[in-house]
């Protein structure tokens, strides 16, 4: 029997009775002007969203139109006056209240994340964990927002004044829905903005709840809105006159779009885009910790995160001691019930999106590659999983450079093993790619550690690990990869602008 689910009215504990294939979501998904709402425009233009687990239909998109997305610009361009106004102790309390909120509800947050997106639930726990933990970093940055005083001839002098842009938008992918929402929403807030967030038509349901926890927390109403839809809705957000700024997560050729469309007004934007990141394991590595990095490389989120390390660089002398290990522990990671705190790995997102990681799959054979483990369809034993999007995570040997799963992101749960013989030559072909979101290096030379990633391009190297993402440092790409960064402080200056102000203490030496 299907449960009929008021989201936020859900206790904590009731939420971790869920099951999958118990969820039936019925509310509006739209959030503006501090509530839940419909899409008229929607309402004819309704689309299925699936639970990856399942299968089976979780809930019905209601995309907003030109009229829905002027409605929730103008919500927030009436709240960025106030909040713009108030110090930043005063955003900061009503920030920490929220990261107060998401923490005491982690279990169901997370337990919602599992149902749209299909990841396991130890993965959304942490992902919510990171979301907080934004939150609370930017409610601390709030208040140290500050400018520069310049001391000019004759006692006059200049100060700059760190400002808030206005409204901005944020534009998510599907792979961390939640996590997103927090990571554009939190630096957004704390430096004085309104946003209005428009999640991925495959996971609208846990932005939302970030909308109703920052309205709980103290938000003033339209602080921060959520308008569902796909292209068409990202669209209209990105030409509103009124936006000052998008953010925006997700691939490639979108990225372009959106900066072209920007561009039209000029305004700044944050692209975190894609990429197909080389891990590089050199033959003095720890090698325990050196397969344990390249399983957090691949495998998170069934493969679905940007900046996996997926072009996995292995020097020539260790490649038979490492594809033994990586291939044995890739057969046990537990498939299934992403709801089962046993589960590693859960559903892909979508039945398309599994068809084209196993096309991948299937072009790599043909190209040449050896599969060394998985790269099939999974079908639970449980009957209520049999329509869900799962497959055996995937390791291909003898792969080249050239091999299309070498060479694009397949963003599902495939590892690329090369081997490589130089550090010369590796540093080479590990930058031979348009894209430079993350890479990695296993060593335990600590010289070559520093001068290896000296050389890398992209934007986040790790050292001896891989995929981790403290919120407390920034995170971006170089080359296609995005532009402008997440987390840190310095997103601060990617959600602000400075404004000059030059005081004369004395008289107007005028030319005329
Ligand atoms: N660098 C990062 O931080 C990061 C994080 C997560 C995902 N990603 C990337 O995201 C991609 C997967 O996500 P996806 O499939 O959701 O990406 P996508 O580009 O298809 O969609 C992302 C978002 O853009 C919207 N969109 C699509 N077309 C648009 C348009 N013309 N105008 C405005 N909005 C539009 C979508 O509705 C969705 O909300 C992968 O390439 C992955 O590497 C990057």
């Amino acid at each position: 029997m299907l449960q009929r689910l008021a989201v936020l009215s859900r206790p904590p504990a009731a939420a971790r009775c869920l099951s999958s294939g118990s969820v039936d979501i019925t509310i509006p998904l739209n959030f503006w002007a501090g509530q839940r709402r419909t899409s008229q425009e929607g309402k004819s233009n309704k689309e299925k969203v699936y639970e990856p687990a399942t299968g089976r239909v979780l809930c019905h998109l209601e995309p907003c139109g030109a009229m829905e997305v002027d409605q929730a610009v103008k919500a927030a361009k009436l709240a960025f006056g106030p909040w713009s106004r108030m110090s930043g102790m005063e955003r900061s309390r009503v920030l920490i209240e929220a990261a107060h909120i998401i923490e005491a509800r982690r279990e169901d947050l997370a337990a919602m994340e599992v149902v749209n997106n299909g990841k396991s639930i130890t993965e959304a726990r942490l992902d919510v964990d990171s979301a907080r933990l934004c939150v609370e970093y930017y409610a601390g940055l709030a208040s140290t927002l500050a400018g520069q005083h310049v001391q000019l001839p004759g006692g006059s002098f200049a100060y700059t004044r760190r400002e808030p842009l206005g409204v901005c938008v944020g534009i998510g992918a599907w792979n961390y829905p939640f996590q997103i929402a927090a990571w554009k929403s939190a630096p957004a807030l704390a430096c004085g903005n309104s946003m209005v967030f428009k999640p991925s038509p495959m996971t609208p349901v846990t932005a939302v709840l970030l909308a109703e926890i920052y309205a709980q927390a103290g938000a003033p109403e339209g602080l921060f809105n959520v308008v569902q839809g796909g292209q068409e809705t990202g669209g209209l957000l990105c030409r509103h006159a009124d936006v000052a700024k998008v953010s925006f997560t997700g691939s490639v050729p979108t990225g372009q779009k959106i900066m072209e469309m920007v561009s039209k007004g000029v305004k700044p934007v944050t692209l975190e885009l894609g990429g197909k990141s080389p891990l590089i394991i050199f033959q003095d590595s720890d090698l325990e910790n050196a397969v344990r990095g390249a399983l957090m490389a691949n495998f998170l989120s069934q493969g679905q995160v940007c900046s996996n390390g997926t072009r996995v660089f292995v020097q020539k002398e260790i490649v038979p001691q490492f594809v033994e290990e990586v291939v044995r522990r890739t057969e046990a990671i537990p498939i299934g019930d992403p709801l089962l705190d046993s589960t590693r790995m859960g559903a892909l997102v979508s039945r398309p999106h599994l068809d084209k990681v196993l096309s991948f799959v299937d072009q790599a054979k043909k190209e040449g590659a050896t599969v060394l483990c998985g790269g099939e369809p999974f079908v639970p034993a449980d009957p209520k999983l049999r329509g869900g999007y799962y497959m055996t995570p995937c390791v291909l040997g003898d792969c080249r450079d050239e091999m299309s799963c070498v060479k694009e992101e397949i963003f599902g749960p495939v590892m690329s093993v090369l081997s490589f013989q130089t550090e010369e030559e590796v540093l080479q072909r590990a930058n031979n790619t348009t894209m430079g979101l993350a890479a990695g290096v296993f060593t335990r030379d600590v010289r070559r550690a520093h001068r290896v990633v000296e050389r890398l391009e992209a934007g986040s190297c790790f050292i001896n690990n891989y995929n981790i993402t403290p919120v407390e440092v920034p995170f971006g790409g170089f080359k296609m990869s995005g532009i402008g960064r997440e987390n840190g402080q310095v997103t601060a200056e990617h959600y602000t602008q400075l404004k000059t102000v030059f005081v004369e203490m004395g008289d107007v030496d005028s030319l005329f």
